[in-house]
């Protein structure tokens, strides 16, 4: 299992919020910029879809420099190369792995295979322990074997849902609800948490429809993921606000503990809160409530 695990209650010591991972274009200068004052959970510094190839160049660049600035505060900050068999992969892999940022993220990864071979070309090119592996799972292929390309590797801590090329993959229509993609997103969470490794949600495209960002998120969270990727500083606060557990349930996560802690005390052999049984399991839960939480008070 991932040392930086978001699923296993040994893990909450190093439990990263991930609820707003905002893609940005690196050819995108003043975006770059506008980063710095955002607060976002992680960045994906993009060389891939959002750059032009004649800016691919420039955009490797100023996505090294970020990294190496110092200037994005406790962000965690990514860089998505371009796709394995491209002009530009190798030469990303190596800028990238160099800068050393918290991950580094490769579209359509579509096999185990491929993963051990990236971490080969990661650790080839210096890539510091820090600098973990997020997939991108856009494809049926990847879906498919989620479980096996999961457990590959310890430096993959994370996959990131490519929605748009799921779709395209697919041949499925985008509709509200999401209904013909439900199938590759619940085998993707599946596939991650069996390895212990974190899940961010796909993308919502349309910028000014932020109720259906908010309802898109909403169903994120209910399914499982940590958080979702966006494209629009406008879409960091309603991810932020959905992905974090709320006063209420904080508070019951506390009482939770409390309760199941008092009657362990007294040698009962079952408690309960607010007349409902609790188990360890619900303290499992709890605690990850108040870690989330105690991240996210911390950024
Ligand atoms: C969608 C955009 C092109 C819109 O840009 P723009 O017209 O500049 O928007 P605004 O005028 O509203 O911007 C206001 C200010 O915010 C800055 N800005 C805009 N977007 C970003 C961003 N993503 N990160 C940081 N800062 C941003 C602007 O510079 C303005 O700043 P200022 O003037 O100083 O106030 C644009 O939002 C954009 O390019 N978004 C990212 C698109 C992207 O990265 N796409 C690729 C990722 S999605 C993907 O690949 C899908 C996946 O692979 C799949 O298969 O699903
Ligand atoms: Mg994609």
């Amino acid at each position: 299992m991932s040392v930086e695990s978001q699923a296993g209650p040994a893990a909450y010591g190093s439990f990263r919020p991930r609820r707003s991972v905002l893609y940005l274009p690196s050819s995108n200068e003043r975006a770059l910029e506008k980063a710095k004052t955002l607060p976002v959970d992680a960045l994906i510094l993009d060389l891939e879809d959002a750059v032009a190839p004649d800016a691919k160049a420039t955009a490797r660049e100023n996505a090294c420099a970020a990294v190496r600035s110092g200037e994005y505060g406790r962000t965690e900050l990514t860089i998505r190369v371009n796709g394995i068999g491209s002009e530009w992969h190798d030469a990303d892999i190596a800028a990238a792995a160099a800068a050393g940022p918290d991950a580094i993220v490769v579209p359509k990864v579509n096999s185990a295979e491929e993963v051990r071979q990236l971490v080969a070309a990661m650790e080839a090119a210096g890539a510091p322990d820090k600098t973990k592996l997020w997939a991108m799972i856009e494809t049926p292929d990847a879906v498919l074997d989620a479980r096996e390309i999961a457990s590959a590797s310890e430096r993959l801590t994370a996959f990131v849902l490519g929605t748009n090329d799921l779709n395209k993959e697919l041949g499925a229509e985008l509709v509200p609800g999401r209904q013909p993609l439900l199938t590759a997103l619940s085998l993707t969470l599946l596939g991650a948490r069996a390895a212990g490794i974190a899940v961010i949600d796909g993308v919502w495209m349309d910028v000014k429809d932020l109720d259906g960002l908010r309802a898109e998120c909403v169903q994120g969270r209910e399914m499982g993921f940590d958080g979702k990727t966006l494209i629009h500083p406008g879409q960091v606060e309603p991810a932020n606000e959905v992905f974090a557990p709320s006063a209420e349930q904080v508070e019951d996560a506390r009482g939770l503990i409390e309760a199941f802690e008092a009657a362990m005390a007294e040698g009962k052999g079952v408690a309960t809160y607010k007349g409902k049984l609790v188990e360890n399991l619900h303290v499992d839960t709890a605690k990850k409530v108040l870690a989330t939480d105690a991240a996210i008070r911390a950024l």
